[in-house]
């Protein structure tokens, strides 16, 4: 059974098709990547996930079953403003879960064994703007995982980091996906990002979105940072900037 699956899938905003028959699946434990132009309705997608878009039609399941209104079986992690900047790290971390109704004392006891893994061990009282850029990206993902939910949607999360955190940021999150195997859909920009990453990449059309291309990535893991440069993954993102530029 999929993790997530959607099918036939419509949306209208005010006059404008924004996605048009779109299909798309993420086995359990896998990592999908989503690449398309900008305003193709890629954001629009996740936003009928999260329940903030109302579709026209399509058929939406999580672990089989159908989406319903104030789903909470996906953590999302926005692209922009993920953290509250009065809230200290733990605050912020334990948001998600709070939101979903745990209490705070069980939500901060639920998310200490991660402040480690996640780099911030030692950052729980400080507050969004005294940490870096890939510090602030990691404690939202930490609030995203530490949800548990069946699916994760993130948002271009590296897209505002400069290139050396963003690679950083990409090896750390390879590993952390090694050790957790978390279902994961990201959408970003960045072809080799989602290479990396990705078991599969689906390439979205320009707007009205639908899938316009499909790609699976064979590459063995552990991903080593070294593959980038293999002539098989040149190829491959030689391949999906083709079906992306036209
Ligand atoms: N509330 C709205 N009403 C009308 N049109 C909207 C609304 N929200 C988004 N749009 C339009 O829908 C289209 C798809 O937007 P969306 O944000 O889903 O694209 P995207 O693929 O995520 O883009 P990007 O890669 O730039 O983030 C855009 O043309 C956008 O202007």
């Amino acid at each position: 059974m999929n993790a997530l699956s959607i099918e036939g899938l419509d949306v209208t905003l005010g006059d404008l098709p924004v996605v048009r028959g779109l299909d798309l699946y993420a086995r359990p434990g896998e990592f999908v990547s989503i690449l398309g132009p900008s305003g193709s309705g890629k954001s629009t997608t996740f936003g009928v996930l999260t329940g903030a878009v109302t579709p026209d039609r399509g058929d939406i399941r999580i672990t089989g079953d159908a989406l319903r209104t104030g789903d909470s079986r996906v953590a999302f992690m926005p692209q922009k403003d993920a953290l509250l900047p009065w809230r200290t790290v733990l605050g912020n971390v334990t948001l998600g879960l709070e939101v979903r109704g745990t209490k705070r004392s069980v939500a901060r006891e639920k998310v200490r064994p991660l402040l480690e893994p996640f780099g911030l061990d030692g950052f729980e009282n400080r507050y969004p703007a005294q940490l870096s850029g890939g510090m602030r990206q990691r404690a939202a993902l930490l609030r995203t995982v530490a949800q548990e939910q069946p699916v994760l949607l993130l948002d271009e999360p590296f897209g505002a980091l400069d290139a050396l955190t963003r690679s950083q940021m990409q090896r750390w999150l390879q590993g952390m996906w090694e050790k957790y195997r978390w279902t994961v859909l990201l959408i970003t920009h960045d072809v080799r990002e989602a290479l990396y990453l990705s078991d599969r990449v689906y390439v979205f059309s320009p707007r009205p979105a639908r899938v316009a291309a499909e790609v699976a990535v064979e590459f063995e893991r552990p991903r080593r940072p070294e593959l980038i440069g293999d002539p098989a993954f040149a190829a491959l993102e030689a391949e999906l900037l083709k079906q992306l530029i036209g």
